[in-house]
């Protein structure tokens, strides 16, 4: 059997990819779950499914796998609206809450998928969580000058902060805006509405991976019999 997240993963971006509809405006997510979702939204424009897609993305890496599959797009500057955003997560509460940003692109999502006027989020049964904070780290994208202060203050706030470093790279992750991430442990996130504003307010933030009140659907990828299906919350 191929590896069962993957196929957890392949199949919830096909669902979600089914989900599109002609004549619309879709955001295009980041992250492992999501390509799925391009490659197949991708798919459905070359058979002829799918008509007349603008995509707008929400990274380098989303923009660079649109490219692939020949999907065309366009900015925010030039788009009146967003008719459908598909994302991923790295964990995903009892109301739909988030938090994203492992693949340290969470400012263009939220921006993106905050805009949609339906925000799908793609899993696997792995992401969700009773509380946020229970198995994944905070992601908060700062202003290189203001990393160390920043750190203090996320201290100040019951956090433990890390520098984000690189893989292959010397040195640390560096997003797509130019800025650096410091990933923090709480050691609960009792309420996730406020540590998302208290957070933002630091100055030297630019964003944290808190997603409240923003997701409409959650399709959950699951292995029951040996077989990939689709559970929708
Ligand atoms: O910055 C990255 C994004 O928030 C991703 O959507 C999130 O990390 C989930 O990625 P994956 O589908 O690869 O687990």
């Amino acid at each position: 059997m191929s590896d069962p997240v993957v196929m957890m993963k392949q199949e919830v971006g096909k669902a979600a990819a089914a989900r599109v509809k002609s004549d619309s405006i879709v955001g295009l997510g980041t992250g492992s779950t999501t390509a799925y979702a391009i490659q197949y939204i991708g798919e459905r424009l070359q058979s002829g499914d799918l008509k007349n897609i603008i995509g707008v993305t929400t990274s380098f890496q989303a923009e660079v796998l649109a490219r692939k599959y020949n999907i065309p797009l366009s900015t925010l500057d030039v788009v009146d609206r967003i008719d459908i955003a598909i994302d991923g997560a790295d964990e995903v509460d009892p109301q739909k809450n988030l938090i994203k940003g492992g693949g340290a692109a969470h400012t263009q999502e939220k921006i993106v998928d905050s805009l949609a006027e339906q925000f799908i989020v793609v899993v696997d049964g792995g992401k969700l969580v009773d509380k946020l904070g229970s198995t994944f780290l905070l992601p908060v994208e700062v202003i290189p000058k203001a990393v160390v202060p920043v750190m203090r203050k996320l201290e100040q706030l019951g956090g433990k902060p890390d520098l984000r470093m690189g893989v292959k790279k010397a040195g640390p992750v560096v997003t797509d805006q130019g800025n650096l991430v410091v990933d923090v442990k709480f050691d609960s996130i009792d309420d996730p509405a406020t540590l998302e504003k208290t957070i933002n307010n630091i100055p030297g933030v630019l964003e944290n991976g808190l997603f409240v009140g923003v997701t409409d659907v959650v399709l959950v990828g699951e292995i029951i019999d040996n077989k990939p299906v689709v559970r929708e919350i």
